[in-house]
């Protein structure tokens, strides 16, 4: 089911509330901030080849990949999504 960026960070926040057994976002933020952003670099590498080589699906698919991996960053920072758009 495709969501929102809002929609996205709204159950990630939810998520890191109610630690929901099996959760990924849960243990990924347990791994901290260290891990997490080595996790947004690989990403972005993704996105990279994805874009050079592999095309628009597969670069959609890891351009949302980096999505969640940014907004996990986010919350384990305590940031909203306000905090960043006052930047855009
Ligand atoms: N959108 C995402 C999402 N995008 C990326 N990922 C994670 O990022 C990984 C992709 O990274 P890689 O390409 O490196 O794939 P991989 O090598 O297989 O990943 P790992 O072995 O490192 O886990 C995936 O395996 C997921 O762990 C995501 N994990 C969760 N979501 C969404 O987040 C929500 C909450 O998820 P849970 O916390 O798992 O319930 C759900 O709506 C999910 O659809």
């Amino acid at each position: 089911m495709s969501k929102s960026f809002e929609q996205l960070f709204a159950e990630l926040t939810t998520k890191a509330r109610n630690r929901p057994e099996g959760s990924g976002t849960v243990a990924e933020l347990d791994h901290g901030v260290h891990a997490i952003g080595k996790k947004v670099v690989e990403e972005a590498a993704e996105v990279w080849m994805a874009a050079e080589y592999e095309g628009k699906d597969r670069a959609a698919e890891e351009i949302s990949q980096e999505i969640y991996h940014l907004q996990v960053m986010m919350i384990s920072l305590g940031l909203t999504p306000d905090d960043v758009y006052e930047y855009l």
